[in-house]
């Protein structure tokens, strides 16, 4: 059965807005549990943009499911990490700039550094993913730097239309089909959403899809339960 992980990033973007204590992204993930969720997906990014140390610090322990805490593969979070100790994390990049995550992490260029955290993270006890692009030597690296998990970046596929669509939709399922070869849990997201969800939900190898963006635009007209329990039958009634 695909798991879908709901990303509460953005409940904190909207909090983050006019610095008031709500939306709680806390009550938004555990209403999510209650709706379905597999496991809540945040991002702690290092200008704080949304998530702030103290959401991730107030959740951790509070989950009926599991945390995947996402993290850039720096000192600071990786020690912050290390500190929190979730299920799960998930090493992507990131560039200050950035309006979102642009690309895969480069695992192939920055192996040493990649490597040396999957092993602090891994001897601690956490599942380590890799936040990477659909390509075959992203995915050599990742399995050779000892992380169980891949997280294929959907954001091509998310912002191509027609024939550059389907292309995308045809490098998710080859890259899916080489990272289950090498015996990877493989899952996927970035950009999801209602329109576009099913096509990759229907990719039998994938595990999970990590969602978050589009479930808080879509609660916003629908609310965040009715938005999370959607999402979840798109992605069932996908693999019938
Ligand atoms: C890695 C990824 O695709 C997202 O989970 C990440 O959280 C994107 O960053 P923003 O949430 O800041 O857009
Ligand atoms: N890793 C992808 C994720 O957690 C959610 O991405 P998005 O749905 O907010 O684009």
């Amino acid at each position: 059965m695909i798991e879908l992980g709901v990303n509460i990033d953005h409940v904190a973007t909207l909090r983050q807005t006019r610095g008031t204590n709500y939306p709680d992204p806390v009550r938004a993930a555990l209403l999510a549990e209650e709706a379905g969720a597999d496991a809540i997906t945040l991002h702690l990014r290092e200008d704080r943009r949304h998530i702030q140390d103290r959401d991730v610090e107030t959740l951790r322990g509070k989950l009926a499911t599991r945390m995947n805490l996402e993290s850039a593969v720096t000192d600071e979070m990786i020690a912050f990490a290390l500190h929190i100790r979730p299920h799960d994390v998930c090493l992507v990049p990131e560039k200050r700039e950035e309006l979102t995550t642009e690309g895969g992490l480069d695992v192939v260029t920055g192996y040493d550094r990649v490597q040396s955290a999957v092993r602090r993270l891994t001897d601690a006890g956490i599942r380590v993913s890799l936040f990477i692009d659909a390509d075959v030597a992203q995915i050599d690296a990742a399995r050779r730097c000892g992380a169980p998990v891949i997280e294929i970046h959907t954001g091509a596929y998310a912002d191509a239309v027609g024939a550059a669509e389907q292309r995308e939709l045809k490098r998710i399922q080859e890259a899916v089909a080489y990272g289950r070869q090498l015996g990877l849990k493989v899952n996927a997201g970035h950009g999801l959403h209602f329109g576009n969800v099913q096509p990759i939900a229907a990719i039998a190898g994938i595990a999970e899809l990590n969602i978050g963006h589009a479930l808080v635009a879509e609660a916003v007209f629908m609310g965040w339960q009715p938005a999370i329990l959607e999402m979840k039958r798109l992605m069932i009634e996908a693999r019938r």
